[in-house]
């Protein structure tokens, strides 16, 4: 397979990976014979960069000719049920920080690419969650996978107890610092979404509880999953209806 492989700081104005264990490139390439581009790391609000500045990759993708995204990130599982390593389909979302008005949307809109008001209850392409499901069960994988809602927080301290019991109240399965300002640029543009949450951590719910949420964690749980991810998302890619580009 042939890849070409740009590092951010020699694109420009594209934004810097500031966070440990994200390589800061955009490699093109394909996977299973499916023209893709990856973005080796991500941006999020706690690096300090404006919204928009976050989700700029996203209005990229949709000038290359970007069809369906397919967005990955490390949570907290905050449904009991969850176990560390878990995988969550995620059917739908909470948007924190687009409750106290910070949406990368906000400003004028730019008509080019999206209507002024878009629509959010499709945001997650419900014919996608169905083939991971059965993409998932084929590959053995329907022990640790799951469907749930994911909250998105701005970060970058951890929760507490109360706010974790607050999310959960709410419905939220899996909090984390990422993800969902992608998804509403996307889906603004017209792109096909579909996203994971690989559980790294379980959310400490509980006065009594030792444990404490650290990013070594996050990142020891993704290398112990990375295979079988990569087998998920890549049996996915070659179900999808050819001619479809994605990112
Ligand atoms: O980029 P994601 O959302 O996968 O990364 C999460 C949120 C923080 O960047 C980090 C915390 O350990 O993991
Ligand atoms: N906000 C948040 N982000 C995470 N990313 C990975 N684990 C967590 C977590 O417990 N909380």
């Amino acid at each position: 397979m042939r890849i070409v492989a740009f590092n951010y700081r020699d694109i420009p104005n594209f934004p810097q990976s500031t966070v440990h264990g994200h390589a800061g490139r955009l490699v093109f390439g394909t996977l299973k014979g499916r023209p893709c581009v990856c973005m080796q790391g991500r941006f999020h609000l706690y690096e300090g960069y404006p919204i928009q500045k976050i989700t700029m990759p996203m209005r990229i993708f949709k000038l290359l000719g970007v069809e369906t995204v397919i967005l990955t990130n490390a949570a907290g599982g905050l449904n009991q049920d969850y176990k560390v390593g878990d995988i969550m389909i995620i059917k739908d979302h909470l948007n924190m920080p687009g409750f106290a008005g910070n949406n990368p949307l906000a400003g004028p809109n730019e008509e080019r690419f999206g209507v002024r008001f878009p629509c959010m209850s499709d945001a997650y392409d419900r014919e996608l969650q169905q083939l991971a499901l059965d993409v998932g069960l084929e590959l053995g994988f329907s022990d640790f996978l799951r469907e749930g809602v994911y909250c998105v927080l701005g970060g970058p301290s951890f929760e507490t107890i109360a706010e974790c019991r607050m999310l959960h109240k709410l419905g939220a399965d899996a909090v984390g610092m990422s993800t969902v300002h992608e998804v509403i640029v996307a889906r603004h543009c017209g792109m096909r979404v579909f996203a994971l949450s690989l559980i790294t951590n379980k959310a400490v719910m509980d006065y009594d509880s030792e444990e404490k949420a650290n990013h070594e964690e996050v990142l020891q749980t993704g290398k112990q999953r990375a295979e079988q991810l990569e087998r998920l998302v890549s049996t996915i890619i070659t179900r999808l209806e050819h001619n479809n580009n994605f990112a």
